[in-house]
């Protein structure tokens, strides 16, 4: 069947209301998936209307008519989609909006069926199931149709085999490597930086909210102090042995080439010490002020980053920063087991989500900085397989992101403030990707990467005021 040509204001408009779809199915799936809507079934009993209840008398029948209007909102862009699609895009697209078209009206017969025989348990799992599968198809749709949309203006072929590192003699970044003095200050402020600092607030973050979730008021200031010093001291060393490794490749990239280890300030020998020294005294301070398994996982961390990520995954995979995500997902089961001595289900769950938000975190800076991974030698995702392919598994991943936070709202207790900073920073987020797409520049990438900071951030917040105050 051919494709009927429509105009680039069509075609914007066919994304935006796809985008909106997307973000309006989420919102069903996660609402669904959080206590909020369990209450509001139990409040509204009848369909397709509450029986007596208006739309505002009280907050669960509020929030049970809100998920009946908003799912016939949805259902229409659901429609919307999938005519354009068959009108204008190619076979894959097509294809990819006709599952959520086609399950849709199973949906809405299975929430009926849900609402008025008091929200069994399977059913309301398949509910949600399927109510995850329409908002990925939707994202997969509009994935494909972007890539389609919005192809690489300037040279994008795929390598056809990873790229070598540049000659030291191209390394012309940098200040002239060789031992410089430097005041106490520079000295110690090299050092600091050798902790890579910048990223800890978010990593914190993490083992916070796991700590939060776990077990909520009953979390100890105790615990918590111990729990993000060691942490933190944890990162330090991490940081310092990726410096140590990185440092004559660090030299050959702009973005690193003014770095302690690149430059020289600190001798190479300082450095691993100073890392031993900071893990040392991590594992210490998980040991003997919170316990055992925090210790193992926290070992297990610096390992995994420092080793298996810098020295065997970041230079010899295109995956490198998937597998390596890992790193940052560890953080979710050290606060949990620093709370608990275990690891429990959610703890798993919150890992999942960091393990699947980093490409996406990610992707955006090897975007910004592909030429610089180039002349490093990383077989970065845009380097390798392209930028459009890129900005492509940049959508797939914060799908599955999405995906991620609504399963941790359906195995543990959070409510709506959980379930709207998600649907709120993750639209945030998708328009930010959506607007890398059309750009292409590396301020739209650095934007990009900043709302994968604000949608974390603002979500382990929210966990955080969910467990302990509301
Ligand atoms: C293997 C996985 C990851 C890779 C390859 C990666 C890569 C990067 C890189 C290259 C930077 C820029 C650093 C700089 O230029 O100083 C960065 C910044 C950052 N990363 Fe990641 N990252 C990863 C995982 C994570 C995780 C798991 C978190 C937190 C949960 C995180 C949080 C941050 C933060 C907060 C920043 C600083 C942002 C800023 O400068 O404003 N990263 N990341
Ligand atoms: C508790 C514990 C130790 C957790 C580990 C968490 C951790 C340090 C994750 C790594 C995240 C990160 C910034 C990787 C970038 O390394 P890169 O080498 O790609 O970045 P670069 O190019 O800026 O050096």
């Amino acid at each position: 069947m051919s494709t009927e040509r429509i105009g680039d204001r069509q075609r914007s408009r066919f994304l935006a209301v796809l985008a909106t779809t997307a973000i309006g199915a989420y919102l069903l799936v996660i609402a669904g998936a959080t206590t909020a809507l369990t209450d509001a079934t139990a409040a509204c009993s009848t369909w397709p209307a509450c029986g007596g209840g208006y739309p505002f008398e009280g907050t669960a029948v509020t929030i049970a008519w809100t998920h009946r209007l908003l799912a016939l909102v949805v259902g229409a862009g659901v429609l919307y989609s999938a005519v354009v699609a068959w009108r204008t895009e190619p076979t894959r697209v097509r294809a990819a909006l006709s599952v959520p078209a086609l399950l849709y009206p199973v949906q809405i017969g299975i929430g009926a069926v849900v609402a008025t025989t008091g929200a069994p348990a399977t059913l309301s799992a398949v509910h949600l199931l399927l109510g995850t599968v329409i908002f990925g198809g939707l994202l997969v749709g509009l994935a494909w149709s972007l890539e389609r949309r919005f192809p690489t203006r300037e040279r994008d072929e795929p390598l056809t085999k990873s790229p070598e590192p540049a000659p030291e003699a191209d390394a012309a970044f940098g200040p002239e490597p060789g031992p410089r003095p430097a005041g106490i200050r520079a000295t110690l402020g090299a050092y600091f930086s050798l902790m890579k600092p910048r990223l800890m607030w978010l990593l914190c973050l993490v083992a916070a909210a796991a700590m939060a979730l776990a077990v909520g008021p009953a979390l100890t200031v105790d615990t918590i102090v111990a729990t993000l010093l060691g942490g933190v001291l944890a990162i330090g060393a991490s940081g310092t042995f990726n410096h140590v490794l990185e440092r004559d490749i660090d030299r050959r990239m702009k973005r690193t080439a003014d770095r302690p280890l690149a430059t020289e300030i600190v001798p190479v020998r300082n450095a691993l010490a100073f890392g031993v020294l900071l893990g040392l005294a991590s594992l210490a301070t998980f040991y003997v002020f919170v316990n055992a398994l925090a210790a193992l996982l926290g070992l297990t961390a610096i390992v995994f980053y420092s080793v298996i990520y810098t020295l065997v995954l970041k230079p010899n995979t295109v995956q490198n920063t998937v597998i390596g995500g890992a790193a940052g997902a560890l953080p979710a089961l050290i606060g949990w087991a620093a709370a608990t001595g275990e690891i429990g289900l959610p703890a798993l769950v919150l890992a999942g989500v960091i393990f699947c938000w980093t490409p996406a975190h990610f992707y955006n800076l090897a975007l910004a900085y592909k030429d610089d991974y180039e002349r490093g030698g990383f077989p970065m995702m845009p380097v390798v397989r392209g930028e459009r392919t890129t900005r492509k598994h940049i959508v797939y991943y914060l799908g599955a992101t999405l995906i991620g936070a609504s399963l941790l709202a359906a195995v543990d207790t959070l409510g709506w403030l959980f379930a709207a900073t998600s649907v709120v920073f993750g639209a945030v987020f998708l328009y930010e990707v959506m607007r890398l797409h059309r750009e292409q520049s590396r301020g739209a990438a650095m934007r990009s990467f900043h709302a994968s900071n604000a949608y974390l951030g603002t979500l382990l917040l929210a966990i955080i005021v969910d467990a302990l105050v509301l």
